[in-house]
């Protein structure tokens, strides 16, 4: 394919700054490419013309087989704790970062390929990806955004014309992802595990830099920036739990520095409230359940804290020290940022203090766990109730329990209009997902199109979308995702 260089610049500041967690490595050759879905507001952002990305330049760069002059394609090295055990090397084996580029606001923001062909760190993996999972992760990253949720972006999702085997052959794909970084846990598990205490430093400078600059000024730099992750994890995950989203594969690996969501490998949105819900097909244990996300988390920190230890102080028992009285902000951070939204979702105004609409939430967590609501409409349907709609929540089978719990809220004032400004009526029901990802298999892109359209105004309720609002259908079995792909 005759290409020009593409009209864009692209930093290689990653591959320079720490060229010891960079390996300079070129995309595998697709002679074909077809564009499949491209976010142009994202393009916009970032000021890339949408014209331009979808011609055969433009597509070239989003395949990695045509980079600026000046670019260096890298896969870059990670290490990770996977289900809890630890993996020393594990790194880019199927994924490549293009470089930085500066978005409209001039903020530096990765580019990066996943399922752009085997890399030194494909460990035996192919290094490919099918259409399915990229398109799903385009789909549910995009969601998340609509719903204000920090994650990393999808650019484009482009068809490669070559079969993947996985159960059966599969078309494959690779998808542009734009994340404001692709720094990880495992990152600095990795540097720490060199024992080169100069390359963690400069890592943590990168960090500082880029995600936790007000680090810098501060007397301990390293530990701020610690608690600057912490803190940006403890609001993200509490975001999670607001929307009933099941991350799935919360290993060190998956979870970022800056605090945005990444890698929607087996991830879904509850439909019934269960703290014990897994959708992850190889997560037998429910390690990574929607009720355990939170300890998750905190575990993965306390993971990052043993990595930065080194920099925190010269004496381990002073570095520790430290370190927990960090991390034990993880808890109230979180669960200030939980009761806010759950208030928010609730309609209650912002000023009533814990001590009154506590045990109000607490006991709507147990309703919600006995009575099985689901999760999405659950919310919606209590303003209906305040708008005189008591079948909002019809189909509950403790009348009583309800009705007294409706009276405690009640007495608190809430404000419909308020609760259907921030309760989605619109999220990526696996049904739906499913639906729009297997016709797409198939080349029809129309259901995968109008789904997008629908999530990226979450609250709007807008006439012809109710079947976007129902839960699976009965009788379609419990669903999973599947790994490895
Ligand atoms: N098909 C594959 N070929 C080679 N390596 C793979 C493949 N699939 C996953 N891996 C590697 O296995 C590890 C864990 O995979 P995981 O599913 O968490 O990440 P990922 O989905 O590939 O990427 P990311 O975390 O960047 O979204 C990573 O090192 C990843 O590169
Ligand atoms: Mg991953």
């Amino acid at each position: 394919m005759t290409v020009t260089a593409p009209e864009i610049t692209l930093e290689n500041r990653f591959a320079s700054e720490l060229s010891e967690l960079a390996v300079p490595w070129r995309a595998a050759t697709v002679e074909k490419p077809q564009l499949l879905v491209l976010d142009e507001q994202l393009a916009s952002e970032l000021g890339l013309d949408p014209t331009w990305l979808r011609s055969p330049g433009g597509l070239a760069l989003l395949i990695g087989n045509e980079l600026p002059s000046h670019a260096t394609s890298v896969a870059q090295a990670y290490a990770g704790h996977q289900f809890g055990g630890y993996n020393p090397r594990l790194g880019d084996g199927r994924a490549l970062l293009l470089g930085e580029l500066r978005d409209r606001q001039g903020r530096l923001q990765d580019l990066h390929l996943k399922g752009s062909g085997p890399t030194p760190f494909s460990r035996g993996g192919d290094g490919f990806a099918a259409v399915g999972p990229m398109l799903r992760e385009y789909v549910i990253s995009t969601a998340m955004h609509a719903l204000g949720i920090p994650t990393t972006r999808s650019l484009a999702v482009v068809a490669t014309g070559r079969g993947v085997q996985r159960e059966t052959l599969v078309p494959g794909a690779v998808l542009a992802r734009v994340a404001s970084s692709h720094l990880r846990v495992g990152s600095f598990q990795y540097a720490r595990a060199t024992g080169d205490l100069d390359l963690l430093r400069r890592l943590a400078d990168v960090a500082i830099e880029r995600h936790h600059p007000a680090a810098r000024d501060s007397d301990h730099p390293y530990l701020a920036l610690f608690a600057g992750v912490v803190d940006a994890q403890a609001a993200l995950v509490a975001q999670w739990m607001l929307v009933g989203f099941v991350h799935g594969v919360m290993n060190t690996d998956n979870m970022t520095i800056s605090g945005e969501t990444i890698d929607y490998g087996p991830c879904a949105f509850l439909d019934a409230f269960d703290p014990t819900a897994v959708f992850s097909s190889i997560d037998h244990g429910g390690r990574y359940a929607y009720g355990q996300q939170p300890v998750v988390a905190e575990w993965n920190l306390a993971r990052l804290a043993e990595a930065l230890l080194p920099l925190f102080a010269a004496e381990q028992s002073v570095a520790i020290t430290l370190a927990e009285e960090a991390l034990s902000v993880f808890r109230r951070r979180y669960s200030e940022t939980w009761t806010d939204g759950m208030r928010a979702k609730l309609g209650l105004d912002a000023t009533f203090d814990e001590a009154r609409v506590g045990p109000v939430l607490d006991a709507l967590v147990v309703l919600m766990q006995t009575e099985r609501v689901d999760h999405t409409s659950f919310f919606r349907g209590l303003a209906r109730v305040l708008r005189g709609d008591l079948s909002g929540v019809g189909g509950m089978g403790d009348r009583d329990a309800l009705d007294s719990w409706l009276s405690q809220w009640r007495e608190l004032g809430p404000d419909a209009d308020a609760m259907d400004r921030v309760n989605p009526l619109y999220i990526p029901r696996n049904h739906l997902v499913e639906e729009a990802l297997d016709a797409a298999t198939f080349e029809d892109l129309d259901p995968l199109t109008r789904l997008l359209e629908v999530l990226r105004d979450p609250c709007t309720e807008r006439p012809g979308l109710e079947r976007y609002t129902e839960p699976a259908p009965a009788g379609s079995g419990p669903y999973r995702t599947f790994c490895g792909t």
